[in-house]
């Protein structure tokens, strides 16, 4: 007889289809906070995480009682083991006890081939329930700086890593300096400690420009577990291809949301307390953090703007910065809170967008209801005459004209929409549009710039790129239409414009977005027969 029935089976690997993110740091055994969130939060954004535990600590809601770290060697069995088989898209680290852990996870990182993960650390040194959780020494803080993508401090943690107090927008700003100085290549800083402040707003500085991200601040209390819950939501959003601005802002009104669903409802039957060290005299009702997946409602989103930093294209001939003005530009404009005027006919159809009166001439015909005259060559007179001449083939029409880039022309002319993308931002006089009276449309290519232009109450936003395009280098990955469905809906109330690579075939699943226009360059103007091509897409879109 063999004992073969007592072997251990041979399993095979398990085929994960999720993507796959490491969460290392501490076990908290009250689940509020360390890497049972981390688990939780990614579980709720559909990625499989997998766990790499640098300490076990014993914590209530109230109170740090004890921890117990791994050694170097157990934490680096860990990391091997799930190397072979489970390699991750992204790693994300919390607290770190000691020196040793640090630099192994430094040099393990370090020693990454491409495509190396993302790795985002959320320099947790204290528990929300009070307590010391890491003690590393100033080099070997310097060594993780350099060696992370993204680090994730609060405003106490900034405080610590720099050694500076930070109390205001101008001490926020020299310790986010100090950060990068020390080499951190990109700073995300919480901002809910922030006590001067009056809205919770969220840093992020990257060397090429800087996000902010506003947030009402939250009467209701607080939640454990927040830091974690974001960072691993910046992971997720992440590794599910979205661009790091984009991640940033969805992370922030993922944790807006949880927030909200688990603050903004009273239900005495929630057992246990909740306590920062901030809110232990009180000792408020107790909350378990509520996750609905994916942020749905627009009102989580925080509000966003953009500062670029003195690139190239933000200086002129003679090498003067001109962003302070720009920038002054776009915040007077959302500072007055004004409105755009809104669109004669919001039911838009298809939208051509083409380069020559000519083709306007064309169209107009087909009952078309909006129009662009998008000239990209000429000079500023042979411009301003194709501009009056499309003013006037439509000035009887029903049919909505909005010129591309040239505003000062609009404006001179009266005429009745302006178009302009984010780079046009930073040039274009907002409020001398609005004065003028002139409708106003503004591209858009993610959650971030959608959030940034939704603030400025434009006519419209444009939403691309949805497919690839020959028509037009873009910087930005193709959004697809599961995405555009998703960017309709956050805008909410505001007239929406599909854009990029539209054709006959895709047009039906454009038009189930909900998307109110659809514009199109090259499925008309490449069109053996432009005009029945205008018709088949207009059929096809339900428009017709
Ligand atoms: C409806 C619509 N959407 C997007 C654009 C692109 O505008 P922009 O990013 O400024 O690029 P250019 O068209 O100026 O090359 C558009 N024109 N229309
Ligand atoms: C001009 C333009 N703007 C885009 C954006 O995403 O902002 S995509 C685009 C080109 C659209 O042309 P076509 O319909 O031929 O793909
Ligand atoms: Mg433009």
């Amino acid at each position: 007889m063999t004992n073969s029935h007592l072997t251990t089976p041979v399993l095979e690997p398990p085929s994960i289809r999720l993507p796959v993110i490491w969460c290392i740091g501490g076990v908290d055994s009250s689940g509020g906070a360390g890497i049972t969130r981390d688990a939780i939060t990614l579980a709720n954004l559909n990625v499989h995480a997998c766990v790499l535990t640098t300490q076990l600590t014993v914590q209530s809601n109230q109170h740090l009682l004890s921890t117990e770290s791994m050694s170097a060697s157990a934490l680096n069995q860990q990391w091997q083991v799930l190397y072979e088989d489970t390699p991750p898209r992204a790693i994300k680290i919390g607290a770190i006890a000691n020196d040793e852990q640090a630099l192994l996870l430094c040099a393990r990182m370090q020693s990454l081939v491409s495509p190396r993960p993302f790795v985002i650390w959320d320099p947790v040194l204290c528990s929300s329930s009070g307590g010391i959780l890491s003690d590393l020494s100033e080099s070997v803080i310097d060594e993780l700086l350099t060696t992370v993508d993204l680090v994730t401090p609060n405003i106490d943690e900034l405080a610590k890593l720099t050694h500076l107090s930070v109390n205001d927008d101008k001490s926020l700003q020299t310790a986010i300096n100090r950060l990068v100085g020390k080499g951190a290549k990109s700073v995300y800083v919480k901002g809910g400690h922030a006590q001067w402040q009056e809205a919770v707003c969220d840093t992020y500085f990257c060397s090429s420009h800087s996000l902010y991200f506003r947030q009402p601040k939250n009467s209701k209390g607080d939640l454990r577990g927040t830091g974690c819950m974001l960072a691993s939501a910046i992971a997720a959003f992440v590794v599910h291809d979205y661009c790091i601005e984009d991640a940033l802002t969805l992370a922030n009104a993922y944790v807006s949301e949880v927030r909200h669903n688990t603050l903004g409802v009273s239900d005495n039957n929630l057992p246990i307390t909740t306590t920062s060290s901030r809110h232990k005299a009180a000792s408020p009702p107790a909350y378990f953090a509520r996750a609905n997946g994916f942020p749905a409602q627009a009102a989580s989103f925080p509000q966003v703007s953009f500062h670029c930093r003195n690139t190239v294209s933000n200086r002129n001939a003679a090498g003067v910065d001109k962003t302070p003005h720009n920038k002054k530009r776009v915040e007077t404009a959302l500072a007055g809170n004004a409105f755009f005027p809104a669109l004669t006919n919001t039911k838009l159809g298809i939208y051509p967008v083409v380069d020559s009166v000519e083709w306007i001439a064309r169209l107009w015909p087909t009952g078309v209801k909006i129009i662009q005259l998008r000239v990209k060559e000429g000079s500023q007179d042979a411009i301003r005459q194709q501009i009056k001449e499309a003013m006037e083939l439509v000035e009887h029409t029903d049919c909505q004209l909005f010129i591309n880039d040239h505003w000062e022309l609009a404006i001179e002319l009266g005429a009745y929409g302006v178009h302009l993308g984010q780079e046009d931002l930073h040039t274009a006089d907002l409020n001398a549009i609005r004065s003028a009276g002139l409708r106003l449309g503004i591209s858009t290519h993610g959650f971030a710039e959608i959030q940034c232009v939704r603030a400025l109450n434009p006519s419209y936003i444009a939403l691309g790129h949805i497919f690839p395009t020959n028509t037009k280098d873009m910087p930005s990955k193709p959004q697809g239409v599961e995405r555009l469905a998703k960017y309709v809906k956050l805008c909410e109330g505001v007239p929406t414009v599909a854009i990029g690579g539209i054709n006959l075939s895709r047009m039906s699943d454009v038009a189930k977005t909900g998307v109110n226009g659809i514009a199109v360059v090259s499925a008309i103007t490449h069109a053996e027969h432009p005009l029945q091509a205008y018709k088949a897409l207009a059929q096809e879109a339900g428009f017709a």
